[in-house]
């Protein structure tokens, strides 16, 4: 799939000092010479943390169920093929809400080193991690809601400045099918107050807050002071910037996707979902997810999908 727009990606070397990579009790680590890291656990194929410079830039509740007995509350699951409850009236109507992908256990492919890149130092730049999801893995329920032979491989890059996380869909059946698909991404912070949320200006959202009625943006800055859930659509910009205290934090740039999703629970909500913890937890995380959740992609017999995000650490 040729995409003029495609931002450069993140490359993994072969030689010099190598990243290293273990898997234990059903999850996959990574690390690179600079004490960078990632895990990627393969239920969900959720990534549960990532750290740069040493400092932690993932929020996981520390009530996460993280032995597959439902969706972590944290990291980035990923949402597929369903974004929110599915209506009823379309094929993913029986699918729970988000879908299936989050909640599915994938299989680690391995380590890619076919890129390479080698930095001036004669160092390892990035490990990329590959993770597949097919129709043949799901369970009897998740297929018989929606039965159509459809693969998935998702490509997690640690990166020396960077995580690349790429969603492919490869539509395997003889039917062509509509999808959705989102990286519900938690973000740490030190202090919601003092977040800005920059890239989102001059752009239609639905608040799903306010009866899920369309607003504009016009403000270039949003800054969260209550219970947020905002789907931005078509968005101009490729990066949405998270800022702390007026500083850059974190760059989220999209990769062949179209919207943005804004949430934070805030008080009430955080209080009422079960495997949120602590209760005030919603003032050190921020979900900024990018994705193609404004209607549905559809993707012919034999067609490829491809999309995903580049975030980069400023700390
Ligand atoms: O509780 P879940 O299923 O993980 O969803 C969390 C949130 O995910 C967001 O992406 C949705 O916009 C919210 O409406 C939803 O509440």
């Amino acid at each position: 799939m040729d995409r003029s727009h495609k931002p450069s990606a993140l490359t993994p070397s072969t030689t010099g000092p190598q990243p290293s990579v273990h898997s234990e009790q059903g999850r996959v680590i990574a690390s690179l010479p600079t004490g960078d890291s990632v895990e990627v656990l393969l239920y969900g194929a959720t990534v549960t943390s990532w750290k740069h410079n040493g400092r932690e830039n993932l929020w996981v509740s520390e009530a996460a169920k993280l032995d597959g007995s439902k969706p972590v509350r944290g990291g980035v699951p990923v949402v597929f093929p369903c974004f929110g409850p599915p209506p009823k009236d379309h094929a993913t109507g029986g699918l729970p809400q988000h879908g299936f992908a989050r909640n599915s256990t994938w299989e680690y492919l391995g380590k890619s080193s076919s890129e390479s890149g080698k930095l001036a130092s004669g160092g390892d730049d990035g490990v990329k991690l590959d993770f597949g999801l097919s129709s043949a893995q799901l369970s009897e329920e998740a297929k018989k809601a929606w039965p159509y032979d459809f693969a998935l491989v998702y490509s997690v890059t640690l990166g020396k400045d960077g995580l690349q996380t790429m969603l492919n869909v490869q539509n395997k059946g003889d039917k062509s099918f509509e999808f959705q698909m989102l990286l519900h991404t938690y973000f740490r912070v030190d202090s919601i107050t003092k977040v800005t949320i920059n890239g989102l200006g001059s752009t239609t959202y639905i608040d799903k807050v306010l009866n899920a009625t369309e607003h504009q943006q016009s403000n270039p800055s949003l800054q969260i002071t209550g219970e947020t859930d905002r789907v931005y659509k078509s968005i101009k910009q490729d990066t949405t910037s998270i800022l702390q205290d007026g500083k850059p934090r974190l760059d989220v740039i999209r990769d062949n996707l179209e919207d943005t999703v804004v949430w934070n629970p805030w008080i009430e909500k955080a209080k009422g979902m079960g495997d949120f913890e602590p209760n005030d937890g919603y003032k050190n995380m921020v979900c900024v997810e990018v994705g193609a959740v404004n209607g549905w992609q559809k993707l012919e017999s034999g067609d490829t999908f491809e999309g995903g995000m580049i975030v980069k650490s400023h700390l």
